[in-house]
């Protein structure tokens, strides 16, 4: 299977279209023609080096079992867990992309739920460019999340959230790693639906610790709620796991919509500290994914047996047989 990057000038995506052009120029500070320009460029860069850096990476397979060996290692999982686990998620991605032919997928979930870590390992198996829409966003505004929630308000910051969607919607055969809130907006889903939507989904005391061991200053939505709580003390981890529950109390019905619900859990009885690890949690995204398309597949075949194949006379609709019924009463009676 060839993906879109590697046939040059196909499935270019299209830009900077006239409509993301318009919510571009909505930003006051980028209302320049030459400023939308050099958005686009920047954009349209910032893509293309993402992709060729996971498309080198994942052309060589050694490079590729570093990729995976540095997550798992690098959260002491031991070596030989980690040979079988390379083994298993090799062998699932070989048949997930016969299966897939192309098409990309889209890691929704809350912060911290791992759709950057597992996103590049489940990339680098598959073989698809890894792209990671939050980098994306900070490589076109040139500035980070944090500072675009501060200076422009969360809400610029998702009409630029829509804009990289839309943008990377005629992407195939990718993995793109959404931001937290991209699945509020309805329009977003609607860029996402040309792939599979994965949700990896975990209670929020789990998420917490994650987001809680990188710091909380680079997402602005928890920054504020461990605001003057000691750092690392129990109240911040208190503040935060409040925090993740209200937002995942609102977004829950949203992120339900995915194709696929990967639980990040160790096990349905041990949520474990951090959870299962990202190389089992990739394996099992793999493992869903291959029973889904392999049962919609079954599906299609199915269907087919009850297609009408010969153009023969239409079987009478429910009125007709009445009608038919009707006058052959009354003629009866006549
Ligand atoms: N399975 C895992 N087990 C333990 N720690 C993990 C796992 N997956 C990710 N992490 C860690 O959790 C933190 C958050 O992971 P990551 O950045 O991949 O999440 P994210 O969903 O992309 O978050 P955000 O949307 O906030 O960017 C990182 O420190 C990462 O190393
Ligand atoms: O959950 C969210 O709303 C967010 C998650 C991050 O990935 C960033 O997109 C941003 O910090 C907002």
């Amino acid at each position: 299977m060839t993906s879109a990057f590697c046939a040059p000038g196909r499935n270019l995506p299209a830009f900077l279209s006239a409509s993301s052009l318009r919510q571009i120029k909505q930003f006051g500070a980028w209302q320049s023609p030459q400023n939308v320009c050099a958005l686009r460029q920047k954009l349209r860069n910032a893509a293309f080096r993402q992709q060729s850096c996971s498309t080198r990476s994942v052309q060589q397979k050694h490079q590729r079992e570093l990729i995976v060996r540095a997550h798992v290692e690098g959260l002491d999982e031991s070596i030989s867990d980690y040979d079988v686990l390379t083994q298993k998620v090799e062998a699932l991605a070989a048949e997930v992309m016969e299966l897939l032919d192309g098409t990309s997928l889209y890691l929704v979930g809350m912060m911290g739920s791992g759709k950057s870590t597992v996103g590049k390992i489940v990339a680098s198996a598959l073989k698809y460019p890894y792209l990671d829409c939050d980098t994306l966003i900070e490589k076109m505004a040139g500035c980070t999340v944090a500072e675009i929630f501060a200076d422009e308000g969360e809400e610029s910051f998702r009409d630029l959230e829509s804009q990289v969607l839309h943008e990377l919607m005629p992407f195939k055969a990718v993995v793109v790693s959404t931001g937290g809130g991209a699945v509020t907006r309805k329009q977003n889903w609607g860029y996402m639906q040309h792939g599979v939507v994965v949700w990896l989904t975990g209670p929020p005391e789990l998420l917490s610790r994650r987001a809680l061991r990188d710091g909380t200053q680079s997402r602005p939505l928890l920054s504020e709620s461990s605001a003057g709580s000691e750092e690392g003390g129990d109240d911040e981890y208190a503040a935060t796991v409040a925090k993740l529950r209200d937002i995942l109390d609102k977004r829950r019905h949203m992120y339900e919509h995915a194709d696929l619900h990967i639980p990040l859990e160790v096990s349905p009885t041990d949520p474990g500290d951090c959870g299962a690890t990202p190389a089992v949690i990739a394996y099992r995204l793999l493992k869903a994914l291959s029973e889904r398309l392999k049962n919609d597949a079954a599906e299609r075949e199915a269907a087919k047996e009850f297609e009408i194949t010969d153009s023969g006379p239409l079987p009478p609709t429910m009125r007709q047989m009445d009608a038919v019924q009707n006058n052959g009463a009354q003629g009866n009676s006549a």
